[in-house]
């Protein structure tokens, strides 16, 4: 469907847990954010009820995301259920990777087309400090056992961070070179648990790219990676894989913007910085209709701005794990 700014909106991104298995230190404090208690949670059937619905208006792309979309169970048969719909031409997910190498098999089964990794240290230790518990191996193992199931294009997302991971952009770069992988820095927003934090780890996408020109020549900017989120790509010559930018911050790319987000809790929000949500979850359990759906999700379309206005600060009570990033 078209919006009110004459963007196309066919891209949904469902975040299906607020749940977490790792503690990420610009996402959330070491104890993890006050979880929403499981009955306020959509189940899966009133997610594939919205996608249903979503359909019907235009929505071809979903993609799951969290929390860790891999810790609620029985998250494979979202998959299914979302794969039935011969509208969505485009099943993705957004993991942290730590248990995607044991479900792989079962989730490109059930649909999955692809997978975006976050990723933000190539350093076990580093890896360990930043999510306060993570397992480097564990994530590199489902990286590879990703691309050994050809879920083209693989993605790693790094948040980029001053005085953390920042020596280790080139790394990330030449990995690119040997390996058919699309690594996307990420700048790092002032959301939730890090605010006002974020504003001084600040890392500009640009001086990523000066650093990485610097090192290794100009990089090609002739460059397609299949995908619906607003990243820019660059590649090394005779590379395998791209180099990506996500200027959330510096550069927005609202004027292109084709998403809509659905918290766990079944509240619809048109941009991820704004605050306006549109209640799904209880018409979805006073039993509302596919068109009753899809009328509040046209609303929600409708009521999409045309930017957003971060300079005003984050005064919601969300974190990014709730509304999935
Ligand atoms: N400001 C802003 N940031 C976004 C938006 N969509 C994605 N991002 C950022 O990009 C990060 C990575 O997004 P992913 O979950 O990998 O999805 P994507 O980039 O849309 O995916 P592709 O379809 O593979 O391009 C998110 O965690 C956000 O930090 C958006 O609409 N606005
Ligand atoms: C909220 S996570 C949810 C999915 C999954 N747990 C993961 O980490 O991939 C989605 C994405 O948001 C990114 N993210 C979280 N907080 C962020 C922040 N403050 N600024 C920029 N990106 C952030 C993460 O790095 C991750 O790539
Ligand atoms: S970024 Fe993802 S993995 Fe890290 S704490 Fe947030 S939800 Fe968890
Ligand atoms: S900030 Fe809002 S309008 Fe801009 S790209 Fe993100 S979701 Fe879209």
């Amino acid at each position: 469907m078209i919006d009110n700014y004459n963007r196309n909106i066919n891209y949904l991104r469902i975040s299906v847990t607020d749940r977490c298995n790792l503690r990420c230190v610009y996402c959330m404090p070491p104890e993890g954010v006050k979880q929403t208690p499981h009955s306020e949670i959509l189940s899966l059937e009133e997610f594939a009820r919205v996608v249903d619905a979503a359909s019907d208006i235009g929505i071809r792309k979903i993609r799951i995301t969290g929390g860790e979309p891999l810790v609620r169970k029985n998250i494979v048969n979202l998959f299914e259920k979302i794969s039935t719909n011969s509208a969505i031409d485009d099943i993705s997910l957004t993991t942290n990777g730590v248990l995607f190498a044991e479900m792989a098999s079962d989730l490109k089964k059930a649909g999955l087309n692809r997978v975006n990794f976050s990723l933000d240290s190539l350093n076990p230790d580093t890896f360990r400090d930043i999510t306060r518990m993570g397992k480097f191996n564990d994530v590199w193992r489902s990286i590879q056992k990703a691309l050994e199931l050809e879920l083209h294009p693989v993605k790693l997302n790094v948040v980029a961070v001053r005085g953390i991971n920042d020596h280790e952009f080139a790394d990330f770069a030449r990995l690119t070179k040997e390996i058919p992988i699309h690594v996307r820095f990420i700048e790092l927003m002032p959301i939730g648990e890090c605010n006002p934090w974020a504003v001084g780890n600040f890392i500009a996408a640009e001086e990523i790219l000066h650093g990485l020109q610097q090192k290794f020549g100009l990089l090609d900017t002739q460059v397609k990676v299949t995908g619906s989120g607003p990243a820019k790509y660059y590649c090394l010559p005779n590379s395998k894989g791209t180099i990506g930018f996500i200027t959330a911050i510096s550069e927005h790319f609202c004027a292109g913007c084709n998403r809509l987000r659905l918290t766990a809790n079944g509240q619809l929000r048109p941009c991820l910085y704004g605050k306006q949500e549109f209640d799904l979850k209880t018409p979805l359990r006073e039993g509302a209709s596919r068109q009753e759906l899809a009328k509040i999700i046209t609303k929600a379309i409708r009521h999409k701005p045309s930017q957003h206005h971060m300079e005003d600060g984050w005064r919601d009570r969300r974190v990014m794990s709730q509304i999935g990033g």
